[in-house]
């Protein structure tokens, strides 16, 4: 009898084994993992939409996400350094430092996560100019001093226009007929911006009526302030969108949009991703108690910023008007108290040495704290015919966000690119379109 009861048990006991594997096999294959790659504005805003739209459509709980990212912080080329690494020292941002009104995701971050818009304190004598390498140009408070009013005017309506057509891409009613997006081909029909990508810059303004005084000098510092290159090299969707970028940024630090939530191992799916060419560039921060520019810079007090253009270079390829060029750009803080000092933020293609930090400031001033860092910080981005770009979805269960960053780089855009690829990954692994697209509150429902 014991033995008849210990071999029922044990078959019972298999077959409920067998029961709760085959039952485990299944929900183990209902449970999905997601690994993101990178913590920028990209990685962690998809993370983010993700998260949001699973929990929408009651499904969080069978999606692992997990995100991968080498940094100790998030923000990717968001991100801060104090000045001698001091936390009593205000930071300043050395990668992307601002975003504008009509960036509509970083403004909704920022409202959700509680942040703090910082407004720039500006001291007396503290002026930014625009500088060709020689001589000072004109005071950009005051362009229209120097650039044709009507110029000025077209430049303005060219960007609203432009930045019109990109605002499509938050209206529910456009996506529900044109999105998601499997390639940055069909943004670009989308939102009617081929005309701005196949022109440069230049040629794109100045068949618009800007003249090329305005274009070459204006335009091209705001160009190479913002993108590292050229307003004859720059496509003219990247060239308006410097022209837009008149904005703020976050007190504490614009990579605290992104959130700070996610720590883990890198790793890299880079073999499956088309090569971009970026554009390196180097930014050094140093503390100086200068109170003028060296003289190679003109008898000159510290302005707030220097723009430059390259325009007398262009005109001149070997450069024997000995212009100073290695600075693209530079900015200087007010004092840091308790210290007699200003931060100095300079932008350029190049590392600068010390002797050159030296030349910047005069050899009578002081230099205390010095940084620099090297970003690949933009696509370069020439005007292009053609509107093939890198497969926004390489392969199946693949899916590569800065496909767009060819097309336009910008904080905002890596978030607009991240909640298309989670809409299409929603697709790929089951949803409805229309579930998908309609389960979120992200979209606006009237015209911007
Ligand atoms: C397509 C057009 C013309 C506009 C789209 C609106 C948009 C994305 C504007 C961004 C303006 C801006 C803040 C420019 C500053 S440069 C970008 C910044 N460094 C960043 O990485 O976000």
């Amino acid at each position: 009898m014991n033995k008849w009861k210990w071999i029922v048990g044990t078959i019972i006991a298999v077959v409920l084994l067998i029961f709760a594997f085959i039952v485990g096999f299944k929900l183990g294959h209902r449970i999905r993992h997601i690994a993101i790659i990178g913590a920028g504005a990209a990685g962690s805003s998809a993370a983010f939409f993700l998260h949001k739209q699973l929990l929408t459509l009651g499904d969080r709980d069978k999606v692992e996400i997990t995100v991968y990212e080498k940094e100790s912080k998030v923000g990717g080329r968001a991100a801060l350094i104090h000045p001698y690494n001091d936390s009593k020292y205000d930071p300043a941002e050395i990668g992307a430092s601002i975003y504008a009104s009509v960036n509509l995701h970083l403004v909704r971050a920022i409202e959700q996560f509680g942040l703090n818009p910082a407004y720039r304190i500006i001291d007396d004598n503290h002026v930014s100019y625009l500088y060709n390498g020689k001589t000072i140009l004109v005071d950009m408070d005051n362009v229209s001093s120097r650039y044709n009013l009507l110029s000025l005017t077209r430049l303005n309506m060219l960007t609203e226009t432009s930045v019109h057509h990109f605002l499509r891409l938050y209206q529910r009613n456009f996506q529900l007929l044109n999105g998601p997006f499997r390639t940055v081909a069909a943004y670009v029909k989308a939102i009617d911006l081929k005309p701005q990508l196949n022109e440069s810059g230049f040629r794109f303004l100045v068949n618009n009526g800007v003249d090329e005084m305005t274009v070459n000098e204006f335009v091209d510092s705001l160009t190479q302030g913002t993108y590292g290159q050229q307003v004859t090299q720059l496509h003219a969707v990247m060239t308006i969108i410097a022209m837009a970028g008149r904005g703020q940024s976050i007190k504490g630090g614009n990579y605290r949009i992104f959130g700070n939530h996610f720590k883990s191992l890198f790793s890299d799916v880079r073999d499956k991703i088309t090569k971009v060419d970026y554009v390196q560039q180097h930014v050094t921060l140093f503390t100086t108690n200068a109170t003028h520019l060296g003289s190679s810079y003109m008898k000159m007090n510290i302005p707030i910023s220097l723009l430059v253009t390259r325009y007398r270079e262009r005109q001149n390829s070997t450069n024997n008007l000995n212009l100073n060029l290695d600075v693209e750009s530079m900015h200087f803080s007010t004092l840091l108290y308790p210290r007699n000092e200003r931060l100095v933020k300079l932008f350029s293609p190049n590392y600068l040495d010390d002797s050159k930090l030296v030349e910047i400031v005069g050899s009578r001033a002081n230099i205390g704290w010095i940084y620099r860092k090297m970003w690949y910080a933009y696509p370069r981005a020439p005007p292009r015919n053609d509107t093939i770009f890198p497969p926004i979805n390489p392969d199946k269960g693949l899916y590569y966000v800065n496909a767009f960053e060819s097309f336009i780089s910008t904080m905002e855009t890596q978030c607009v690119a991240a909640h298309n690829i989670i809409r299409l990954f929603l697709i790929d692994f089951g949803y409805d379109e229309k579930v998908a697209t309609l389960a979120d509150d992200y979209w606006i429902d009237t015209a911007i």
